[in-house]
Parts: C-alpha cells; structure tokens; sequence
C-alpha cells in the first residue's frame, strides 16, 4: 500500500499537537503518518516519506537528553518543515543556536511575512498573519543558509527557510485552529514546495484495504469479529466482509448491560441488510452474576473484560478455521501507544478485546489502523453504509454497568435503561445528536425525597449527561436549552418509577471524564 501513495512523515517530539498535524495533512488529501522521533532512520528510508515535518514538544533542544533527530534525514533531499521544538532542531543541526528566552509566548500572536515565498508562497509580503504560539525557546542565530521569511514582535526568526535544500521552520503552529491560515502554510508545504497531490481520500483507501485483507486471509482460513455495533467494530466488519465473505464470522456478546432494543437493532442492521454472518450470544446472566455486589469501578470494568473474553474464547474456537481477529483498533489507539510520551498514568481500564490474541492464538486483522474516527465515518459512507449507524454517538464496552453507579443489578438497569431511552429520543428531536459527542444517563445510588401526586417519594437520582468532544480525550458539558433540560426531567421523573430526581451534569473532562466511572 505505502508504494504507490505519496507518503508525509510526521516524527512527533511529544507536542499536544501532533495528531492535529496529521489531522490538517489528511485534509490536504495528502496520506501521512506519524512516527517516535526515536524511529531508527532505516525505517524512515524504507516509509520512502516525499516530505519530514518535525512536530513541537515539550523539551528544549538545549537540555541534556532532549529527543534529538538523525541528522541523516537531513540528507534525503526531501522538503522539511519543523514546528517550534521542530525549528530549534533544524536550527541546532545548521549550526544555528537556540536559547531560552527573556519572555515565554502562549496564546495569540500576530507574524508579518517578510518573503512570500516557499511555505509563505500562498501570501504576499508584509501580510499579517494570526497565529497561536506556545513556547519558552527562541533562536538567538540563524544557521548560514538560512533567512528570515516572518517576523513577529517577539523575534526576528518567527518563520525561517532555506529556499534551496527546502527546509522551512515556524515557531507558530500552523495545525491549531487559532492560527486560521495555518492550512494556507501546510498547502504550500505540502504542494508548492513538495509538488504532492491531493488525491487520498478515505474513500480512495478502502478499496485497497479490502485488497489487503483479501491477500493476507488465505481462500481456507476465517476471521472472527467482535461486533458491538458501534462505529468502529461495525466498518471494520463491513469491510472485512466485503474482502472475505463468509469467510467473516461476526460475534456480537449480550452482555446484559446494552441499551434499549440494542440486541434486536444490530441483529437486523447486520444479518438483514448487511447479510454478514453473525453470532449473536446471550450471556446476560453470566455478566450479571460476576457483577454481582460490585460496586467498584475499576473491578467493574475488569470483570466485564474477563468475561468478555471467556465469551468470545469459546466462540472463537466453534468458528472452524478461524485463524484471525478483526479489530476495529483506530490510528489514536495506535498512535498512544508508539509516541513518544512518556507511560500516561490508568485513569480506567478501558474494554477492548485486546488480550485475545495471545491466548487464542489469532493473528490480528486492524484494517483502521491508520484512520481517525471522522476517516473511519467517511470509509464508512464509501462502504454504502448508512449515516444513522455511522454517527451513532460512541458506547463503551462496558456499557451500562459503568453508568449504573453502586450495585449493578437488573431492576436498577431496567430504570436506567428507561431513563436513558428518554434522553437519547428527546435528543435525537433535538436534531442534536450528531452535534453532541455523547449524551446519557448515570443512575445514582443516591435517594432523596420526592412528592408525587400528594404522596411522599424516596427514589434515586438520576444525572443526564451531554458532552461536546473531537475525539473523547477532552470533553465540553454542552449548554443544552433549558426547555430541552426541562422536557427531559419532566419526562424521566413522570414516566421512569425509580427515579424522582433529574440533575444535569456540568463538569468537564479534565478534571472530570465522560463516563462516571
Ligand atoms: N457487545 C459486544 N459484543 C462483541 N464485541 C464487543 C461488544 N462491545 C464491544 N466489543 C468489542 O470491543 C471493541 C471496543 O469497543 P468500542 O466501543 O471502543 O468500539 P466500537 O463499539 O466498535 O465503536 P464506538 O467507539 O463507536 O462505540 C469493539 O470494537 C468490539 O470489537
Ligand atoms: O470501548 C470502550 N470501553 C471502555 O471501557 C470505555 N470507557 C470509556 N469509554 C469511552 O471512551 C471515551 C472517554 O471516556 P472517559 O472520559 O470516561 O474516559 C468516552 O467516549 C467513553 O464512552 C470506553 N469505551
Ligand atoms: N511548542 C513547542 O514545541 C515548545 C518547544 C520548547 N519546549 C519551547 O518552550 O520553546
Ligand atoms: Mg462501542
């Protein structure tokens, strides 16, 4: 796959902003990648990259141990772009020198273009560009070859190129949207400067991603699938089927903790419209009786993988043949686990079906592996897969147990599941619910006093939830209107026997998370 396509390597050096580098790459319709900037250079020659962009990061290139690249890209002869922690590196490798300086810079800035060429073609001289800066370094001299092409207040090598060798540095970060032509300066990196295309389109991709599925699943062997119906598990599905056929067997497990009609929605969306072989298991009771009397989260979460895995074991080994595993893994899922960062600390043991291999021996089948999610929905649409199970909000694996706070049991689960049915119709008439990232209900093992029809309550509570998020690793509460607030109480309390009190979650991830537990 990586032979025919123009390829643009991102080696990231830790920055916050490194997914958004890749992200205003792709929509230049320019395939990229992102790699450790601890990468060994004979894998850099092997990805053949047309193009190098140096993220930020947090370190300064001056500290002893600060991630360093190898000089040897330098030598590729390809185009280069480095952003902040990126441009002290390149000025570092010229010979140019970088210190701390007098004043650190975050926030809004404003940089002239002083030569409007290269990355700065698409502009015209003395211009003024908005841009958000974030740094504590500056460089103090410019390596020979090198000039300044902007200018902001702060310092006369804002941006800076070498026009001849192609290897151009802003200390701005053109991928955030606070610096609103930063495209501008990515297109030209990108086109002007490197002659690419802009011709990859999730769309164009899939038919070669159901290519390799094809080549690598022998005419004998069988995947198997674990199918939530989400948006992940479901296009990996889709397309898998479309490479092998029946050689698919899809597992979709009734854990007992799935929402309203959920069961009877992915059989039909999956056995009748989309004629994929599909075991469907009830395994309500096992989950329910290892959940019972658990009231901690993290022992929650770890019982319903545990047996999650039982499940699908067993499954697995009915499926004669069946060598491999598709998982719907997507490029964040991969990407957190090669960066750079440092180990991040467990906030929750997120499900996935990620311990399976090893002990079933199946080999691993993650045809999303280089897509972001809103990539993995345009894949989706190029499947011919319809908008309503393409949007759907995301639902964790763990689903309602993680949302029914104290002892999860089955009467408690029926009051949450009503609850929640309430706020997911009343948001879909809203025409919100692709607007809002996730929005839900939590039961709250917490009575307080009611009065119903002249006579005294004493039922739980129940909090609704509604966040607005790009990718679920930082989370807005959404300012819902309050009428719409007012109709989903009302109806909850009226209509849900159990719960007698609504409250409106308004906290924010970080510090608080999506989920409740
Ligand atoms: N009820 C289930 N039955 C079978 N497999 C499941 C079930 N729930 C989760 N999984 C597996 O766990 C994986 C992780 O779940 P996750 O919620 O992250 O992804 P998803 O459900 O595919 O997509 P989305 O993020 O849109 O919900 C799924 O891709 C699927 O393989
Ligand atoms: O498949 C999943 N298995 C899990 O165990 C799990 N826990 C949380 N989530 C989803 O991840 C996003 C971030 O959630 P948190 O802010 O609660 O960590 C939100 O979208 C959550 O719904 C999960 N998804
Ligand atoms: N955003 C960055 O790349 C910052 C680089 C470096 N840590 C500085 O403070 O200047
Ligand atoms: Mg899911």
């Amino acid at each position: 796959m990586s032979e025919k396509r123009e390829l643009v390597l991102i080696l990231d050096f830790g920055s916050q902003y490194t997914q958004l580098i890749a992200r205003r790459i792709r929509e230049q319709r320019v395939y990229c990648e992102i790699h450790p900037c601890t990468v060994p250079f004979e894998k850099v020659r092997e990805l053949n990259p047309k193009a190098l962009i140096l993220s930020g990061g947090p370190s300064s290139v001056y500290d002893e141990g600060a991630p360093q690249v190898d000089s040897r890209v330098f030598e590729l002869g390809i185009p280069v772009l480095g952003i902040c922690y990126g441009l002290y590196l390149i000025a570092q490798a010229f010979g140019g020198k970088v210190e701390r300086a007098n004043a650190r810079e975050y926030g809004a800035a404003r940089v002239v273009v002083e030569r409007p060429e290269g990355i700065f073609h698409r502009f015209s001289k003395r211009e003024t560009l908005d841009v958000w800066m974030s740094h504590g370094d500056r460089i103090v001299s410019l390596p020979p070859g090198f000039a300044t092409i902007g200018v902001s207040g702060n310092t006369p090598f804002c941006a800076v190129g070498n026009t001849e060798s192609k290897v151009y540095g802003v200390q701005f970060h053109p991928e955030v949207v606070h610096t609103p032509r930063g495209s501008d300066i990515l297109a030209s990196f990108l086109f002007d400067v490197t002659g690419l295309h802009p011709t990859w389109t999730p769309g164009s991709w899939t038919d070669e991603a159901i290519e390799i599925v094809r080549t690598k699943v022998g005419p004998d062997e069988h995947a198997v699938c674990g199918l939530s119906g989400g948006v992940d598990s479901s296009v990996a599905a889709v397309l898998c089927h479309k490479a092998i056929g029946d050689r698919l067997t899809c597992i979709f497990v009734d854990n007992g903790v799935l929402r309203e009609g959920e069961v009877e929605q992915v059989v039909a969306t999956f056995r009748e419209n989309f004629h994929l072989n599909l075991i469907a298991v009830d395994e309500k009771k096992r989950f329910l009786d290892a959940l019972r009397g658990v009231t901690d989260p993290e022992q929650k979460r770890k019982i319903i993988g545990k047996v999650f895995i039982d499940v699908f074991e067993e499954q697995a080994a009915k499926v004669k043949g069946a060598r491999y595993l598709v998982q719907g893994t997507l490029y964040p899922d991969v990407i957190e686990s090669v960066s750079f960062k440092g180990p991040s600390a467990v906030i929750k043991s997120h499900h996935n079906v990620g311990g399976l291999p090893e002990r079933m021996n199946l080999q691993l089948i993650e045809p999303l592996r280089e897509l972001f999610k809103d990539e993995v929905r345009a894949a989706g649409e190029a499947l011919g897969m319809p908008r309503d199970l393409l949007y759907r909000q995301p639902f964790p694996g763990p689903g309602l147990a993680i949302r029914c706070l104290g002892e999860v049991t089955e009467e408690r689960l029926a009051v949450l599941r009503a609850a929640d049915t309430i706020v997911t119709s009343e948001i879909h008439k809203a025409g919100l619910h692709e607007e809002i990232w996730q929005s839900f209900c939590v039961l709250l093992p917490v009575r307080s006093v009611g009065v119903m029809g002249d006579g005294r309550t004493y039922e739980e509570t129940c909090a609704v939830r509604a966040v607005r998020s790009v990718d679920g690793m930082t989370a807005d509460w959404a300012p819902l209107p309050y009428d719409l607030l007012g109709r989903i109480s009302n109806r909850i309390i009226n209509e849900v026997r159990g719960i007698n009190r609504v409250v409106y979650d308004i906290s924010s991830k970080p510090p608080a998370t999506i989920e409740w537990e």
